[in-house]
């Protein structure tokens, strides 16, 4: 389970205006549990965990079966929550070299479908010649441009390398019960498919089909993620104390920072294996709280990495930002500093010492730096990178997204602003359907 630490943002805010957020994130918690506030149609996220039944889990686990048996490959293709969740947990657990590795117990992973890089999908094209692979088409809608657009070379390639009858096999859709082109092709060509449910949202939806399938393809096991999730659902629920609730103090805390000027949060790791848990977390609080020009802005760096070219910036400039680091309390692996006679490093004094230790002490040397150069700094510490934990995180994140948006007083649960760059897309393409907004279009270029 997760430890959660706010002691570092005191003297920039206080434990009193903190526990001063109780009475109304636990009014949010209720606007959440009786479903009456806004955005009250896309709440499925919120008993997602405890409602997953094993058997979903067998019929997700058989599928994933038949595509680690008959691929070396596996392309998920999807955008935004339709990837980050997947991911974020897959390459969280993995071994950070996986795809070099001669002797592979999984499919390679490869996510596509989420930018419209003509060299990208060329080049993955070209890799996919001479392999066996199997594609899984997430999209919500079943209607995003970047996701179709691959998915129709893909099928093809798939089709063409394989032929139809294995490509039926291992092309799997995750999508809309009815609705959209995904549906659509799935059914007409025979595809196994999964339901994303109406009411829970991308950004919201890596417990469900969209991330689950994935990750269990990967060769990571779904049970102890969603046990992760389930039983930080109890611990975050409505009826735990706010002192008690880590969801509630993390919002809380959150909000009490923006309201002191502290404008951008930057999530921190200090292990390259959480870069996407971050490119997720970025995708679920800005959608939730970017909009009715209000929100903090979701920024994330890898440490020590980024410290060598972010470290100033977050060291001496504006003092509007604050950090939440998530911390990974022990490594999987052991490796020591070897001792070097010529000692031409000078780095003899760690002879003997674990590399993590070092790590350790840099993730130290950095708070208490950034906190003395005014960076308010929250800690989320995980035991170990584990399903369960992963799990757990995540969970954690989502609740308490869905308080702080409230308390922040937006509807946490829509993208209106998504829409405007897809707009003007399509002008710019004469979609049919947008002549009147090509016509305007052109007008202004
Ligand atoms: O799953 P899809 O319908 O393809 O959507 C994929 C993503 O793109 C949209 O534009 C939204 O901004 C995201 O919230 C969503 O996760």
């Amino acid at each position: 389970m997760i430890k959660l630490n706010i002691e570092k943002t005191f003297g920039f805010i206080s434990k009193e205006s903190v526990d001063a957020y109780a009475a109304e994130v636990k009014a949010a918690q209720e606007t959440l549990e009786q479903g009456t506030g806004k955005g009250n149609d896309f709440l499925g996220w919120l008993h997602l965990p405890s409602s997953i039944t094993p058997e979903h889990l067998a019929d997700l686990k058989a599928t994933a079966q038949v595509l680690r048996d008959n691929c070396e490959v596996v392309i998920v293709a999807g955008i935004g929550g339709s990837y980050l969740g997947a991911r974020a947990v897959i390459e969280a657990l993995s071994n950070s070299f996986t795809w070099l590795q001669d002797k592979k117990t999984a499919p390679v992973m490869i996510y596509a479908g989420h930018n419209i890089s003509e060299d990208y999908l060329f080049e993955l094209t070209e890799y996919l010649k001479d392999k066996k692979f199997g594609v899984i088409n997430i999209s919500k809608s079943g209607t995003t441009t970047e996701t179709a657009l691959a998915f129709r070379l893909l099928k093809k390639q798939c089709e063409d390398q394989r032929g139809k009858e294995t490509a039926r096999k291992v092309i799997v859709a995750i999508t809309d019960p009815k609705k959209g082109a995904a549906r659509i092709t799935a059914d007409k060509e025979g595809y196994k498919s999964f339901i994303i449910p109406d009411n829970v949202g991308g950004r919201f939806s890596v417990l469900t089909p969209v991330g689950l399938l994935p990750i269990a393809v990967a060769g990571f096991d779904i049970e102890k993620l969603v046990a992760g999730a389930a039983d930080m659902e109890k611990a975050c629920g409505a009826h735990v104390p706010f002192t008690e609730n880590p969801a509630a103090i993390y919002a809380a805390t959150r909000n009490d920072l923006y309201k002191n000027g502290k404008k951008i949060e930057i999530l921190v790791n200090f292990s390259p294996k959480l870069h996407y848990v971050s490119e997720w977390w970025k995708q679920l609080y800005g959608e939730s709280e970017g909009k009715d020009n209000k929100g903090i802005f979701p920024a994330a760096v890898d440490f020590s990495t980024d410290l060598h070219s972010m470290g100033q910036w977050i060291q001496e400039g504006e003092r509007t930002i604050f950090e939440t680091v998530i911390s990974v309390e022990k490594v999987e692996h052991k490796l020591e500093v070897p001792t070097d006679e010529a000692n031409l490093d000078g780095l003899n004094f760690l002879a003997g010492k674990r590399v993590d230790e070092v790590n350790k002490m840099a993730e130290l040397g950095t708070q208490l730096a950034h906190v003395d150069g005014g960076v308010p700094n929250i800690r989320i510490v995980l035991p170990e990178l584990t399903e369960y934990n992963i799990g757990g995180l995540m969970y954690f994140f989502e609740k308490a997204c869905g308080i702080s948006g409230y308390l922040l007083g937006v509807n946490p649960f829509n993208q209106p602003g998504v829409e405007a760059y897809k707009k003007n897309m399509f002008a710019l393409l004469n979609k049919p359907g947008y002549e009147e907004e090509s016509k305007a279009i052109q007008a202004r270029l």
